[in-house]
Order: structure tokens, then sequence, then C-alpha cells
């Protein structure tokens, strides 16, 4: 039974962990994050129980929380799990899973469980502020057990925290789940990073006029840096290999437009509207 849960990285993600635990179950939660200001305001509200800026101690927790960007994730596992007790879950947020995953594998046999997770669930902003205990009601939450992981553990990480904070959990492996972020996340990110640059470069002027339709397709070009640089890094090769058929697909487009097939332009109009429908219902 999942009694204390540890929460390392208190923002967006993270914050909204610690307010959905605090919110939907009866789990102690422990706050860990380098920003003091973070700390003291999930300590003021209530969030958290206890603060910490650093674990350098002995933490009686039975499971833990990793939600650092995606390039410390592994770092946080090897600093802390010496300090866990016996059977502790360790699982993550990170929005990749394939170099998580291969890192951890590597650590010495050891006695915790490492659940890989992934929630699609998030916004452009980032931080404490803007977190919320319903970011993942509804949402699916990928979940990549590593190997040492038994099934009576998955089974009551599942049932004792992610279906009671509302989200539908979706079980596969890291590779599998490296190419559909990339397909339903990662490109479509660079897409709307290269449309904002793309607007800016053709014709600044042009963004004032921006009505919803550039708003709708640029929104997570607001997003932070420091997170999509490590997103997109650690996912390279399946992103390039999405984007080079992206950039067939763009082709395609080109040479239809350019000899004037009208019947062409129709049916990727009408397809594109049939498969986006998928999501309205
Ligand atoms: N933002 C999204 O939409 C989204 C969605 C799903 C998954 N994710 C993943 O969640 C993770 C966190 O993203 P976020 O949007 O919550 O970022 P964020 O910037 O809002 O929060 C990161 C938090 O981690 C803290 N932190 C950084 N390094 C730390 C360390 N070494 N020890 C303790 N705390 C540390 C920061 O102070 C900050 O409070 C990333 O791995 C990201 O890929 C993000
Ligand atoms: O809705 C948003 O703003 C998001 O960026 C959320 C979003 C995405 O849908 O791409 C971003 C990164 C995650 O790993 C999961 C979800």
């Amino acid at each position: 039974m999942i009694e204390k849960v540890a929460v390392v990285g208190l923002g967006l993600i993270g914050g909204s962990i610690a307010k959905a635990l605090r919110k939907y179950t009866d789990i102690d939660v422990v706050g860990v994050d380098i920003d003091t200001k973070t700390l003291d305001k999930a300590l003021r509200e209530g969030t958290i129980s206890e603060a910490f800026r650093e674990i350098n101690f002995a933490l009686d927790v039975d499971a833990l929380f990793i939600c650092t960007p995606v390039g410390k994730i592994a770092d946080s596992v090897k600093k802390i799990y010496p300090h866990l007790k016996k059977g502790c879950i360790i699982t993550d947020v990170g929005s990749t899973k394939k170099v998580v995953m291969e890192e951890i594998e590597k650590f010495p046999p050891s006695d915790f469980y490492f659940i890989g997770g992934h929630p699609m669930a998030g916004t452009e902003k980032a931080g404490y502020d803007y977190s919320h205990p319903d970011l993942f009601v509804n949402s699916f939450y990928f979940l990549i057990p590593s190997s040492s992981v038994e099934e009576g553990i998955l089974e009551i990480f599942v049932k004792e925290i992610i279906k009671k904070i509302g989200a539908k959990p979706v079980i596969v492996d890291y590779n599998e789940h490296d190419r559909i972020v990339g397909v339903i996340s990662h490109v479509p990110h660079i897409v709307s990073t290269a449309l904002s640059n793309f607007a800016h470069r053709e014709c600044k002027d042009a963004l004032k006029y921006a009505a919803g339709g550039f708003k709708d397709t640029t929104r997570i070009a607001l997003s932070q840096t420091e997170m999509w640089k490590d997103i997109i890094f650690s996912n390279r090769e399946v992103v390039l290999d999405l984007l080079r058929n992206y950039k067939n697909l763009l082709e395609e487009f080109v040479y239809h437009l350019e000899r004037g097939d009208e019947e062409f332009l129709v049916d990727f109009l009408d397809k594109a509207r049939e498969c986006r429908k998928i999501l309205e219902v």
C-alpha cells in the first residue's frame, strides 16, 4: 500500500501530481525542489507536508516521482535511490523514455522498482504556479515498467495512484512510446515553432493581424526552451525520421499545387478533416 510519496521537481507537472495526490488520495506528499520559493509556496498551500532542497538522508517513502527536465532524470535517480527504502517505486514523468529507461537499466541491481511514466497532459506554461490537481483527469498516462518490475507492483501503482488521479494508464515499451509521441507531440511542436519563425521571417508585420488559426497552431511555440531542447534532443533519431517523412508530404503537396491539381488538394483537405475528427468524439 502506498502511504507516502515524494515529488522531486514541483513545477507544472510535479506540482500537479502533488496537488492531485492531495485532492484524490490520502497519501502524504513531501516535496523536493532546488527552488526555495516553490517549496515555500507548496508548503504554505498544504500541497506538501515537508520540503527538501535535496535528498541526502534516508527517505521513508513508498514511491518517488521525478518531475525534472528529461536531461536530469537519470542523474536524479542515481543520486536519490541509495537513500530510499527497499521496494520503493521510482517513477518519472519525462516526455521521452528510451534515454531514461536505458540509463536506469544500467544501474547496479537494486532494491527499487523503476516504472517509466509520461502523462499526456500539460500546457505551454511552466512552474508550480500553473500546476493544477485536475490536469490528469481523463488524460492518457504512458507507463513503461523496467525489467525488474513485477506485475503486482505495477498493479498497485496503477490502482493506488494513476487511476486515482483520473488518468488512463497505457502500458507500452519505450521504442513504441517514443515513436507515438514523436508523431503526436514532438514533430507538431517543431512545426509550431517553425511556423512562428517562418511568419516572423516572411513578414513580421503580418503577426499582429493573426487570428484564431495562427494562434491555435502556434500556442505551443510559447513553451519553455530548456524542456523542449531536452525532449527533441533525446528523441532525435525518431524525430529526424519523422521530419523526413513530413518533408516528403509537404513536397508532394507543393508538386501537386504547382501543377494546379485541384483534385489532390480537395482529397488532401478531406482526408485531414476525417483524421482530425477522431479527436472530437
Ligand atoms: N509541460 C508539459 O506539458 C509536460 C507534459 C508531460 C511531461 N512533461 C515532462 O515533465 C517534466 C517537467 O516538466 P514541467 O513542465 O513540469 O517543468 P517545470 O519547469 O514547470 O518544472 C520543473 C521543476 O523542477 C525543478 N528542478 C529542476 N532541476 C531540479 C533538480 N535537480 N532537483 C529538484 N528539482 C529540480 C525546477 O525548479 C522546477 O520547479 C519534464 O521531464 C517534461 O518532459 C512536461
Ligand atoms: O498542451 C500542451 O501545451 C502540451 O505541450 C502538452 C504536451 C503535448 O501535447 O505535446 C507536451 C509535452 C508532453 O510530453 C505531453 C503533452
